[in-house]
């Protein structure tokens, strides 16, 4: 199949303080988040400057992407755009249009299956697609790369640097953290024929992760940034709960490894580097939090890996890839869906 572009797609985040309120509406409309809850992530935005880090790690990330594909002979331009802020996905998609763009692949900054993940980006690029109406390029998005060797490795080597600012002496008693983002069990349990993938998926990156870093040592995966109504369910423990069992327990050390995400954003920062790394303070426990993908080279090489296994008639064979989960190229409409609509 031969495209004429590719665009990289996000989350977004605010970059000003009067931006904040509006951005957290877009993310939260119909989601049934009480208010109390936004007001809490409105402080933690507002904690830099309402400035949210995601949407300059995607300029990093475009750029270094873009100088790949110059280096490597990939003729395609790459536009940006994003499900909840400025620069949003619709307009990115009328510029393409504009630019006659007509067939374009999407990487999604987002590595794994499951409805928040994954799904929910495809009904972003549709939406995103009608408004702009019928001449609206196609716009097919990339494969799920969280078994992908430029995915894992960069994170391989985030937990072993993490490991070298941790006391050896008390390597018997250091502990590798997992974390991805929580989400509501319904969403866990998703339906359709990759359904519930995301934990499935997760589990496996984190033995895959540990087995490479550290072999030696246990490891947990755990959840992080809560959302929702209390009384939803949501996949737990969150990572402070387990700090705390853990210290119970006689872990003294823990490298925290972020292994939901690509790059360091808020939730990162945040939720990890300022809320986890409090409550390990109070607990004793000594903590280092490992580094995400960002714009490492594997990492941006990886892009044009995926692209490649699209264009090239012997993509299929390309394909790198670790573990031994299922993988796919394109998801069915009706993957993911969670069993219940949230
Ligand atoms: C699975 C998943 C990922 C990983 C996949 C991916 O990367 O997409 C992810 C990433 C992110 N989540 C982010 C921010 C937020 N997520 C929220 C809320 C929610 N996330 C959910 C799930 C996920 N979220 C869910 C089920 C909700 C409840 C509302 C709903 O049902 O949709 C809220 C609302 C406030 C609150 O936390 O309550 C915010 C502000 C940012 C940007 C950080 C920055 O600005 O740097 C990023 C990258
Ligand atoms: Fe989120």
């Amino acid at each position: 199949m031969s495209y004429d572009a590719v665009v990289l797609v996000s989350f977004g985040g605010p970059e000003r303080p009067e931006d904040v309120m509006p951005f957290l509406q877009n993310v939260t409309r119909g989601r049934g988040v009480p208010p109390e809850r936004l007001a809490e992530v409105a402080e933690h935005y507002q904690h830099f400057g309402g400035v949210s880090p995601i949407n300059q790690q995607c300029r990093d990330l475009l750029a270094a992407v873009r100088a790949d594909f110059a280096a490597n002979g990939v003729d395609l331009p790459v536009y940006w755009g994003n499900r909840n802020w400025d620069p949003m996905l619709a307009d990115t998609v009328t510029q393409m249009r504009d630019d006659g763009v007509t067939r374009a692949l999407a990487f999604v900054t987002s590595a794994y299956g499951g409805y928040s993940s994954c799904r929910q980006y495809q009904e972003d690029i549709a939406a995103a697609r009608a408004a702009v109406g019928p001449d609206a390029p196609v716009i097919e998005k990339l494969r799920q790369f969280w078994d992908h060797p430029g995915f894992i490795e960069p994170h391989v080597d985030a937990v072993r640097a993490a490991l070298t600012q941790l006391d050896p002496a008390r390597r018997d008693t250091t502990r590798l953290v997992f974390t991805a983002h929580s989400v509501p069990t319904s969403m866990a349990a998703s339906a359709g024929p990759h359904g519930g993938r995301y934990e499935a998926q997760l589990h496996e990156v984190a033995r895959l992760v540990a087995a490479a870093a550290a072999p030696d040592l246990e490891y947990d995966l755990v959840w992080q940034s809560r959302s929702g109504p209390p009384q939803v369910p949501w996949l737990e423990p969150d990572v402070n709960d387990h700090l705390a069992t853990l210290a119970e327990n006689g872990t003294t050390s823990v490298v925290v490894s972020p292994i939901g995400f690509v790059s360091d954003h808020l939730e990162v920062v945040w939720d990890l580097d300022t809320e986890a790394l409090e409550t390990a303070k109070q607990l004793g426990l000594d903590f280092v939090r490992a580094g995400t993908p960002g714009t490492d080279p594997r990492f941006v090489a990886m892009v044009r890996e995926l692209v490649t296994e699209r264009t090239d008639p012997d993509g299929a064979q390309l394909r790198r890839r670790m573990g031994e989960l299922p993988m796919w190229d394109t998801c069915p409409t009706v993957c993911c869906v969670p069993t219940r609509r949230p």
